[in-house]
């Protein structure tokens, strides 16, 4: 794991992007303009608006069919992109899956969770002889799942990656049939991990494909935590949030920028906050 600096004047406020949004709003009913329709839909990209976000960039397709990257964005959000990964202009492809487990079957991971609860350490960040504890970066407290929890993970990730078509759709030629990592991250409130990317040219650690399964409970027990996909610099500045909603997954290429937004939790116990199960397929 790499951990590079911010984008420049990355603002990812959600009440600031609110109050932008709303402002845009009115000045696209006002003048119709379709470069402020753009900007509407990178708002709503931003926001973790999808569906809205989708409409948009299809709208702004129609009335610009020449610029190949509304058409993109408009499948990509709408989850129905494939492909055509190449014409993303820096934005990072990503397969949404909601319901990914049967319910008894996430309540025993959370169980099994439950009776590892001993077994969690704070996070570090770094590879190998450089690994540190760093909270200014990252503060979350995890699980390195073992022979259990793969086996209760792994035939039901790769199903999904094979009925989903996540590879073909997010430009990835191949993963390794056998290997993979998964871990249980936790996050209290203040937690957090700031842009990273799983790997990095440099310091290859054979992660090809990210996935992050949200397996907190319902109603939640906290705000924030939200996964934001960053855009390719120097494309843009702009990314894809995804709110957290129990029992979805989103994958995506593992050397892509991501964080995770700070979480603010009304939950003492750090395994009812926002956790997830985190996985990399390895290449072959
Ligand atoms: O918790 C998440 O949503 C993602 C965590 C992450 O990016 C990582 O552990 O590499
Ligand atoms: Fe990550």
């Amino acid at each position: 794991m790499t951990v590079s600096s911010s984008p420049a004047n990355l603002l990812t406020s959600v009440a600031f992007l609110n109050r932008f949004r709303e402002a845009t709003h009115a000045a696209y009913e006002a003048q119709q303009d379709s470069r402020v329709l753009w900007r509407l839909a990178e708002l709503d990209r931003a926001l973790g608006n999808l569906p809205v976000a989708a409409a948009e960039y299809q709208q702004y397709a129609v009335l610009h069919p020449e610029e190949k990257k509304a058409q993109v964005l408009g499948a990509l959000m709408a989850g129905t992109a494939a492909g055509l990964v190449e014409d993303a202009d820096g934005v990072i492809p990503f397969v949404l899956v909601k319901d990914l487990a049967p319910e008894i079957i996430l309540k025993e991971i959370r169980r099994t969770l439950e009776r590892k609860r001993e077994q969690f350490a704070v996070a570090k960040i770094g590879h190998r002889e450089l690994e540190r504890v760093d909270l200014d970066t990252r503060a979350a407290v995890f699980f390195r799942g073992d022979e259990e929890l793969h086996g209760m993970t792994q035939g039901l990730l790769r199903e999904t990656i094979r009925a989903q078509g996540v590879l073909e759709r997010l430009g990835l030629e191949s993963i390794s049939e056998t290997r993979e990592e998964v871990e249980a991250i936790a996050y209290a409130s203040g937690g957090k991990y700031a842009v990273h990317r799983d790997n990095a040219p440099k310091v290859d650690n054979g992660r090809v494909l990210t996935v992050v399964w949200f397996i907190h409970d319902e109603p939640k027990g906290f705000s924030g935590g939200d996964l934001l996909l960053h855009d390719e610099p120097p494309a843009g500045q702009g990314f894809t949030r995804i709110v957290p909603v129990r029992n979805s997954a989103v994958f995506f290429p593992s050397n892509c920028l991501h964080e995770v937004t700070p979480v603010e939790s009304t939950v003492s116990d750090v395994l009812c906050s926002r956790m997830v199960l985190n996985g990399w397929f390895l290449k072959p």
